[in-house]
């Protein structure tokens, strides 16, 4: 029997809605419900593997072809851009990568900017883009304290609702790209395998009248 293709899921956020998708293609997921610290999961069938992993380790296990395929968000893919092919958008965690501050922030006073991110290579190349040099403060989470604090002078990080943002007392002031979930594939294992790529093909009939092969990351919300 062939071995399995082993998938590389983001744990957490990212988790029910890509069971979701998955069971949309008429595979019958049940065997993923099993809800303790267990990490590997193998289908019935033996056709499937899924490994449950931190968002930034599905580049990872792909690059080094140890997942064929893996289901990641597009702000981890600009953070770790090289390794893999990105092959579809999967319009599950839709979001945006935006600048925030506090009201009396003034993006275009010529004083160096102090920026707290998580994401230091999206935030570096959004201000360099602009021709803006700024100071890169990495931060790791709660993010959108640092500018209250005086910590930072505005953030790079994700906004959806915008509730973590506006509890925290800050606001919008630019959009930077549009984020949703990709499949990534390991680029070795797509050129010998085609049972990879009809898993891919198949994956895509489900969300090509939402994300399919466009990649626009252009803000479209
Ligand atoms: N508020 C959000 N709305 C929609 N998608 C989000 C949101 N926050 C994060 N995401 C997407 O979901 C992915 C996983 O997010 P999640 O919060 O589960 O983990 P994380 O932020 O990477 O790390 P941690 O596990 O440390 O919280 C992100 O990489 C992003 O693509
Ligand atoms: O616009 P909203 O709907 O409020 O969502 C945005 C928040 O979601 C994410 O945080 P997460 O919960 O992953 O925590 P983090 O601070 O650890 O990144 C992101 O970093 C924002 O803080």
């Amino acid at each position: 029997m062939n071995k399995p293709i082993t998938i590389a899921l983001t744990k957490g956020r990212l988790e029910k809605d890509t069971l979701k998708l998955l069971a949309k293609m008429g595979l019958d997921m049940d065997f993923m419900k099993e809800k303790n610290r267990k990490l590997i999961f193998e289908s019935p069938d033996g056709k499937l593997r899924f490994l449950l992993v931190k968002a930034p380790d599905v580049t990872t296990y792909v690059r080094h072809g140890v997942a064929d395929l893996g289901v990641v968000g597009k702000d981890v893919l600009l953070e770790h851009p090289y390794g893999y092919y990105e092959m579809l958008d999967l319009n599950i965690g839709v979001c945006k990568f935006s600048v925030a501050s506090t009201a009396d922030y003034q993006p275009k006073d010529h004083k160096r900017k102090r920026i707290a991110t998580k994401y230091p290579t999206v935030a570096s190349s959004y201000f360099n883009s602009k021709n803006e040099d700024v100071e890169i403060i990495k931060i790791e989470g709660s993010v959108e304290i640092s500018p209250v604090l005086h910590l930072a002078d505005a953030i790079v990080d994700i906004v959806e609702t915008g509730n973590t943002l506006r509890e925290n007392g800050l606001e919008v002031f630019e959009d930077i790209c549009r984020i949703s979930a990709r499949l990534i594939a390991n680029k070795a294992a797509i050129k010998s395998n085609p049972e990879i790529v009809t898993f891919i093909q198949e994956l895509e009939k489900i969300v090509a009248n939402k994300g399919g092969r466009v990649f626009d990351e252009t803000i479209n919300r």
